[in-house]
């Protein structure tokens, strides 16, 4: 709320502006029936009141628009900050959180925060002098009525103090429940052919129905809490009613009051009813918007990248014109890049098994090498950690000679492209997805990466071309076109060192081939790094890097590696080749 302050002092001070002519109101309405009593003209005290009433709306109406428009104002930057954030966390960060609860954060807590955030404090500002105001009027007219109301009200006291915590527990928990919901809803939607093919519908709803019910649990638990003490505030003001008429009528009749002092006092009763009413509600708003704010908090505390640097397309332009000269800050040196670890030691998680232990190789600037290995001896993570998706526990990733962790992450990245082993596609269009890391990059070169990933003829058959919606994560493309798409656009990076993940396992025999030698050329001006599933690929490499269990069991050509290196002869013989494996020699 800090960069909102003004707008909710300027809307409590209209509110509060408001509320005290609303104060003033019983005094001019006892004046009134005073006049009326000794028969003296009242036109003008009439006027005053209906003018005290007018203006006091206006204020409030003022005050209530002031306050809206300044809660919009906090949401809207609480979502800003929070989306930002969201982008910068840290891929670790991420893969231990679920997408659908972090989207709820942003969307359904920022709502709840919404209703939560500034009215109900700037209500509890306003409340708390009018209430102190009236009751300091009220001690004035009569101290004996005023024992009996603060008798009666002390109730709600009570009762706001057993529930207050037992709210803001059942909101959080109703809110966690939505969160859950939405992994739940992600889980489904993010793999909907899977759940269909696998006709796991009918288990799949009953699990969001799980979690659907459970925010309704937390939320009738908060609801039942917040009735118990909406209806004690109720009984409350009722009770000192009734105790007021009671006492103030004996006390009038014994004169130690008169008639306008119990109607003054008995109106301020009445004005004070709502206050009441309004503070029990804040506090359970209040309760919940706590438990909105602290889920909000907690994606503000995950670990995330610094930001610095250029944006991305200043960071690519200034690549893509000065190829010979420095490119951008930091870039240590320009052309390809060099790539070298050294005694890496890695675990995803502690206590998990290393993906990674002693792994130590050097990539020269230029060529191709293939990293081969069994499923899960770390191959990819070898990419993670160049991307510093992750860092090492021990050991260190260079690039060009340097530290990875000591480049900024923006400049880092903006030096790699990075084919991963899914092809990610993005909703939006083809064009979209191909200038994703390479914003300024247009016309003849978007043509030239165009041919050379095979996609002129897929560009020329949609109905909108480049500007053909591709869906929801790309699902109107086939695999193969999703992966010319990604290979397309880390070319378009005019990448310093380019990965690729196995980039051409679903591509067809003719398509393969022409980006063998897309590859190939690539190679020729840059360094490739690339996880190979193929005889193909790997026999062009410059060098081969033999992975399994996390180690580097072995480095050399494919013709080294064939007579010295018993698991790349077996894998040449199974692995990288279509035809069935022959019998063990
Ligand atoms: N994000 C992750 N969190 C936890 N463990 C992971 C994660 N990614 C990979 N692993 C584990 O780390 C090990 C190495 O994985 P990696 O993806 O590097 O293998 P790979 O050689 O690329 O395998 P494949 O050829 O099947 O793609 C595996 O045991 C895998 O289960």
């Amino acid at each position: 709320m800090r960069p909102h302050l003004a707008g909710v002092l300027t809307g409590v001070s209209l509110g509060l502006l408001g509320s005290l002519l609303a104060l003033v109101q019983p005094l001019a309405a006892k004046r009134l029936v005073d006049e009326l009593d000794g028969g003296r003209a009242t036109a003008g005290w009439i006027l005053l009141l209906s003018a005290l009433v007018l203006l006091g709306a206006v204020l409030a109406a003022a005050g209530q628009y002031v306050l809206e428009r300044t809660s919009e104002a906090v949401v809207h930057t609480t979502r800003r900050e929070l989306t930002a954030r969201l982008l910068r966390l840290r891929v670790p960060a991420v893969e231990r959180a679920e997408p659908g609860d972090l989207i709820s954060r942003v969307t359904s807590d920022t709502t709840v925060l919404r209703q939560t955030a500034v009215q109900p404090v700037a209500s509890a500002v306003v409340c708390v002098p009018v209430l102190v105001g009236a009751v300091v009027l009220m001690g004035l007219l009569d101290l004996v009525l005023l024992g009996v109301t603060l008798g009666a009200l002390g109730l709600v006291a009570v009762a706001v103090t057993v529930t207050a915590p037992r709210i803001g527990r059942a909101a959080g928990e109703a809110q966690e429940a939505v969160g859950a919901m939405g992994a739940a809803l992600e889980r489904v939607l993010g793999a909907f052919r899977t759940v269909k093919a696998a006709g796991a519908e009918r288990e799949e709803t009953a699990r969001l129905h799980r979690t659907a019910a459970d925010a309704r649990r937390a939320g009738l638990r908060a609801a039942g809490w917040e009735a118990v003490s909406g209806t004690a505030g109720a009984v409350s003001v009722q009770i000192a009613f009734l105790l007021v008429l009671g006492v103030g009528g004996a006390r009038v009749a014994s004169g130690a009051t008169d008639v306008s002092e119990l109607v003054a006092f008995l109106l301020y009763l009445f004005s004070l009813a709502p206050r009441v009413h309004q503070l029990v509600d804040v506090v359970g708003q209040l309760q919940a918007g706590g438990a909105a704010a602290l889920r909000v908090a907690e994606v503000e505390r995950m670990p995330a990248e610094r930001v610095d640097g250029p944006p991305l397309h200043a960071l690519h332009a200034l690549h893509a014109l000065s190829p010979s000269a420095p490119a951008f800050a930091g870039a240590r040196r320009p052309g390809p890049a060099t790539v070298a670890f050294d005694r890496v030691g890695f675990a995803y998680r502690p206590g998990l098994p290393p993906a990674h232990r002693e792994v130590s190789f050097t990539v020269p600037a230029r060529g191709m090498t293939a990293f081969v290995g069994p499923s899960g001896a770390g191959k990819t993570t070898v990419f993670s950690l160049i991307e510093r998706f992750h860092e090492p526990d021990s050991g260190r990733v260079l690039l060009d000679g340097r530290d990875v962790r000591e480049w900024p992450p923006a400049e880092l990245r903006a030096a790699i492209g990075y084919v991963e082993q899914d092809s990610p596609v993005l909703a939006g269009t083809l064009r979209d997805n191909l200038l994703l890391g390479a914003p300024a990059a247009a016309g003849a070169r978007l043509g030239e990466v165009l041919r050379r990933a095979r996609l002129e003829a897929l560009v020329a058959r949609l109905p909108q071309g480049l500007d053909t919606p591709v869906g929801h994560r790309g699902d109107r493309l086939s695999g193969g076109e999703r992966q010319r798409i990604a290979i397309a656009r880390a070319l378009l990076r005019a990448p310093r060192l380019l990965l690729l993940d196995e980039a051409t396992s679903q591509l067809d025999a003719a398509n393969e081939a022409a980006l063998r030698e897309t590859v190939a050329d690539a190679a020729r001006r840059t360094t490739v790094l690339v996880v190979a599933h193929r005889l193909s690929t790997v026999a062009a490499a410059d060098r081969i890097v033999v992975m399994e269990e996390g180690r580097v069991r072995a480095v050399g050509t494919h013709a080294e590696l064939l007579s010295a290196d018993a698991l790349y002869r077996e894998l040449a013989a199974t692995q990288f080749l279509s035809a069935p494996p022959g019998p063990p020699s």
